[in-house]
């Protein structure tokens, strides 16, 4: 089974506003609402393409309702730790540019934290479990590291994809995907990150550290994929951008789904990279029929071989 951990979900609420003004009245257009958070955009990805997934984490209140229907209507098994508050509303500002506000969260008890950890407890290593999205305030900095020990210890294949510094902690615990965007690695080594060669030598580091793989998405330039022995860089397919929030997830979806499937690390990367475009090219998350549609452009190059 694979198992998604989000500890702060959100309602993603898509505003659109055709012109806007700081500072005036702004009128919508439309707005759309959709269950969001890391961890449960890899669920939904997931399962439509046809794979097994169970999505963890903490909601609450009528906005953790709005989740739990939806998640229950698509079909998604869940098994969520109620909190008392009511899970945050994250605003995606639709205007000629793309503006995000992501709220805070509730807060989560010890009790609470503990259940969650209860039902990481019971996995085994023929699971997978995907830690994505930032850790809420109310927790500790250090928690993914936490769970990540215990998943190590139990051969469970783990996925973390979180940004901050703390991420190059996490490495030992030898995470079987990490998944930067090009800024994020950069914030890692505290460099900005700005040629494919860059791309490679910070990506390398990580793997150094522990990752067993390493993917730098470059949103409309592609991706590298970056093992032990070997690097790839993916070209992203033709098409038009309509929304990018969850490209990111819907990537590590499409990789580590196809990875279960297949057990073929460059499928799973060519697949992946053709997942984040198709959400990329779509309102919300995207459908197995536009993946597989965009899937023959996308073509893998093995980048150069290492010198040091
Ligand atoms: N403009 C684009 N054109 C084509 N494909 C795109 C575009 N933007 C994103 N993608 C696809 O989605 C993947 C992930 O995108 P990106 O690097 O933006 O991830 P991210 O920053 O983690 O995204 P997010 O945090 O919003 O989920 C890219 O590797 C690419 O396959
Ligand atoms: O605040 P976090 O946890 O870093 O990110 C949350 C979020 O921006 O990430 C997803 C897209 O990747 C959205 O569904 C969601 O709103």
């Amino acid at each position: 089974m694979i198992y998604t951990v989000t500890l702060n979900p959100s309602i993603d609420y898509y505003v659109y506003v055709d012109t806007f003004q700081v500072g005036g009245l702004n009128r919508m257009s439309h707005d759309i609402k959709y269950p969001g958070g890391k961890g449960i955009n890899v669920s939904r990805v997931l399962s439509r393409i046809g794979i097994e997934t169970k999505a963890l984490g903490f909601i609450g209140g009528f906005t953790g309702r709005f989740i739990q229907e939806v998640l229950t209507q698509e079909g998604i098994a869940t098994d969520f730790v109620q909190v008392d508050g009511d899970t945050r509303i994250n605003i995606k500002l639709k205007t000629a540019e793309e503006t995000e506000i992501n709220g805070a969260g509730p807060n989560i008890s010890a009790s609470q934290l503990q259940e969650l950890f209860g039902k990481i407890e019971e996995m085994d290593n023929s699971d997978t479990l995907i830690l994505a999205g930032s850790i809420p305030s109310s927790l500790d900095d250090s928690l993914y590291s936490t769970m990540m020990k215990r998943c190590l210890d139990k051969g469970i294949r783990v996925v973390v994809d979180t940004s901050g510094k703390a991420m190059l902690e996490l490495l030992r615990y030898k995470p079987f995907l990490v998944k930067p965007n090009q800024h994020e690695l950069g914030e890692f080594f505290g460099v900005a990150v700005n040629t494919l060669e860059e791309v490679i030598q910070y990506g390398r580091k990580l793997v150094e550290r522990g990752a067993q793989h390493c993917i730098v998405s470059m949103a409309g330039d592609g991706a590298v994929l970056i093992t032990a022995d070997e690097a790839y860089v993916a070209n992203v397919p033709q098409g038009k951008l309509i929304n990018s929030v969850g490209a990111g997830d819907s990537l590590v979806a499409g990789f580590i789904g196809t990875f279960v499937r297949t057990g073929s690390v460059q499928q799973a990367f060519a697949y992946g990279v053709a997942t984040g475009s198709a959400t990329a090219f779509s309102t919300d998350l995207c459908t197995q029929e536009r993946i597989e549609e965009l899937l023959p452009q996308i073509k893998l190059t093995q980048a150069g071989e290492r010198t040091s």
